[in-house]
């Protein structure tokens, strides 16, 4: 209805994750893929900069500006920050006098309360419909997964802050289950491994760049270090370090297991007939985290199916949600009724 009567309306979908913030517009694909991150004057009266520019300012000025990270383990924690940080990401992303019809992922244990946030700061932000999904069964269409099918879907969406598992089948959920967990907690368990095993701390770049380069989630076949300059815990100084890919791997086991564990739960939960086709076709993982060096692997040895990465794995949620606003008549079972409640009529 809407194309015929609003030609000018733009579905979005948008992943406002707890590390990035990506956004999908209908026609155009991924069009914005940034740091939920901002930074404002010391008063917080000004806006200074915005996602990726606002990363910059982390290292350069950090005396002068205040840096602000409004999501914390995929639901908002600075609602006026939120707000007025996604009101500067679509007007970058659309023009304004586009009618904005706008779906984003929600992690399933968010309360209503996280919910009805979501929606008050996209209205707030410009959107003249909201809507919210689940952020798995988003990164399950993202990912091109045949949800609508009378068999069963597995996805894992590994993010920063949390991790998003569902089963899909026949366009519905039938088991869902998120946990505060995510990539980010890869680093904390980096960071305190240097601090047991080295008695040293480094900088959280440096930190996020050995989990990238060398960080494993199985026993890597060949050790390769990573050299980084490290601060010591005894004395102060600033020495050279090197921390090998097997040592990273033992250090993200931790967190790794209990993502591992909450995928077993969702498994038990499901229906055998269903979880009959997740031996046969297996698990899509999505989500940054999932980009981490053997995590397929690691979750066919543990889990004994087969399992895929995703394609452009941490753009899933946001592609998803966007597709999924355009079909939304279809997939109305997995489109959160809380639309209905807080729709505004204009
Ligand atoms: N190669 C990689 N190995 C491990 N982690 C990675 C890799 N590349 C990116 N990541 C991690 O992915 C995370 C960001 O992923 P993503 O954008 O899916 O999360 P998010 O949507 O911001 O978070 P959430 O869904 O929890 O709110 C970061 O923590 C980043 O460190």
């Amino acid at each position: 209805m809407g194309s015929i009567f609003s030609p000018l309306t733009k579905n979005i979908g948008i992943d406002l994750g707890t590390c990035t913030t990506q956004v999908y517009v209908e026609g155009r694909g991924i069009v914005l893929s940034e740091p939920s991150i901002m930074a404002t004057d010391q008063r917080n009266t000004k806006i200074i900069a915005v996602g990726r520019a606002a990363e910059d300012m982390l290292t350069k000025s950090p005396e002068t500006v205040n840096i602000h990270r409004p999501l914390q383990n995929g639901v908002i924690a600075d609602y006026g920050v939120t707000r007025t940080m996604l009101g500067y990401i679509l007007n970058k992303c659309v023009r304004s006098v586009q009618r904005l019809r706008i779906m984003v992922g929600v992690p399933a244990a968010a309360s209503n309360v996280e919910k009805r946030a979501v929606m008050e700061a996209v209205y707030q932000a410009g959107a003249k419909e909201a809507f919210l999904i689940e952020t798995a069964a988003a990164a399950a269409i993202g990912a091109n997964m045949p949800v609508y099918d009378p068999v069963g879907n597995m996805v894992v969406d590994i993010g920063g802050g949390t991790t998003n598992i569902a089963m899909l089948s026949l366009g519905g959920i039938v088991v869902s289950k998120s946990i505060h967990l995510g990539s980010l907690e890869f680093n904390g368990a980096i960071k305190d491994y240097l601090r047991y095993q080295y008695a040293a701390v480094t900088d959280e770049d440096t930190i996020e760049e050995m989990k990238i380069t060398n960080g494993s989630a199985v026993l890597p076949l060949e050790d390769r270090g990573f050299y980084f300059m490290g601060r010591g815990l005894d004395d102060g100084l600033q020495k050279e370090l090197a921390v090998q890919s097997s040592e990273l791997y033992h250090a993200i086991g931790k967190p790794l297991v209990k993502i591992l564990d909450l995928v077993r739960s969702v498994l038990r939960e499901t229906p055998p007939e269903l979880a009959a086709d997740i031996v046969e076709h297996g698990i899509v993982l999505t989500g940054g985290g999932a980009k981490l060096r053997g995590m397929d692997q690691l979750f066919a040895q543990e889990l004994g199916v087969p399992v895929v990465v995703a394609a452009e794995p941490d753009l899933a949620v946001a592609r998803g949600a966007g597709i999924a606003i355009a079909k939304r008549d279809s997939l109305s079972a997995l489109i959160q009724g809380a639309q209905r409640i807080y729709r505004r009529r204009f």
